[in-house]
C-alpha cells in the first residue's frame, strides 16, 4: 500500500480549511488507506487528509500508550470522515501535543476535557459519541488540521 510525503510547515495545503467528503466511493477507500499507512510509518496516534496535500474533511484517530501518555488507552485507527465537535466540557487540560507536519516540535496545548462529536464512516453513516482524554485530544487536534490550524498557530 502506498504512504504519502507528509506536508510540513508552510506548505499551503495545511493553512486551508478543507472541503467536505461527499462522494463514499474507493477514492475514498484509497486516499484512507494512503493515509493509515503514512500515519503508520511516521508512528503517529492521528493524521488528517490536508497532512499529505488532500485538502478533504477526512482524519484517522489512533490512540496508543506512548511515553507521553502511558495511560492513553490502545485503539483501533478510528477513521472519522466529516467530524463535527457538538459541544466541549467548560475544563480544558493542557498537554504535549506533537505534529508530524511540524517536526521535532513538542508543544503544550489546552484541550477540552471530553468533547461530544458526530463523523461518517467510510459507507457514509453517521456516528456520534463522547470522546475523553487523549484520544478527545487527538480528534481536537486533527480537526485543527481540518481548519488550517497547526500548532504553531495553537501554542497556549
Ligand atoms: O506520536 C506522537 C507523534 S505526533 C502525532 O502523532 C500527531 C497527533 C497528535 C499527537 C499528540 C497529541 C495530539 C495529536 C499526528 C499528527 F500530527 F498528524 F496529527 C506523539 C507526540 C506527542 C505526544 C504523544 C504522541
Ligand atoms: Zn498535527
Amino acid at each position: 500500500i502506498q504512504t504519502a510525503p507528509i506536508a510540513i510547515t508552510g506548505d499551503p495545503v495545511l493553512y486551508q480549511k478543507a472541503a467536505p467528503v461527499i462522494a463514499f466511493d474507493v477514492a475514498l477507500h484509497n486516499l484512507t488507506q494512503t493515509l493509515m499507512a503514512t500515519m503508520l510509518q511516521a508512528r503517529g496516534v492521528g493524521i488528517a487528509a490536508p497532512q499529505i496535500g488532500v485538502s478533504q474533511r477526512l482524519f484517522i484517530v489512533a490512540s496508543r500508550p506512548n511515553e507521553r501518555y502511558p495511560d492513553a488507552p490502545l485503539m483501533e485507527p478510528m477513521v472519522m470522515v466529516n467530524p463535527v465537535l457538538l459541544s466541549g466540557s467548560s475544563e480544558w487540560e493542557l498537554g504535549e501535543e506533537g505534529c508530524l507536519s511540524v517536526p521535532g516540535k513538542r508543544l503544550s496545548i489546552a484541550r477540552h476535557l471530553w468533547i461530544d462529536a458526530q463523523w461518517q464512516d467510510l459507507q457514509g453513516n453517521t456516528h456520534s459519541g463522547r470522546l475523553h482524554g487523549f484520544v478527545a485530544r487527538i480528534f481536537q487536534h486533527e480537526l485543527d488540521h481540518l481548519d488550517g490550524i497547526t500548532l504553531i498557530e495553537r501554542i497556549t
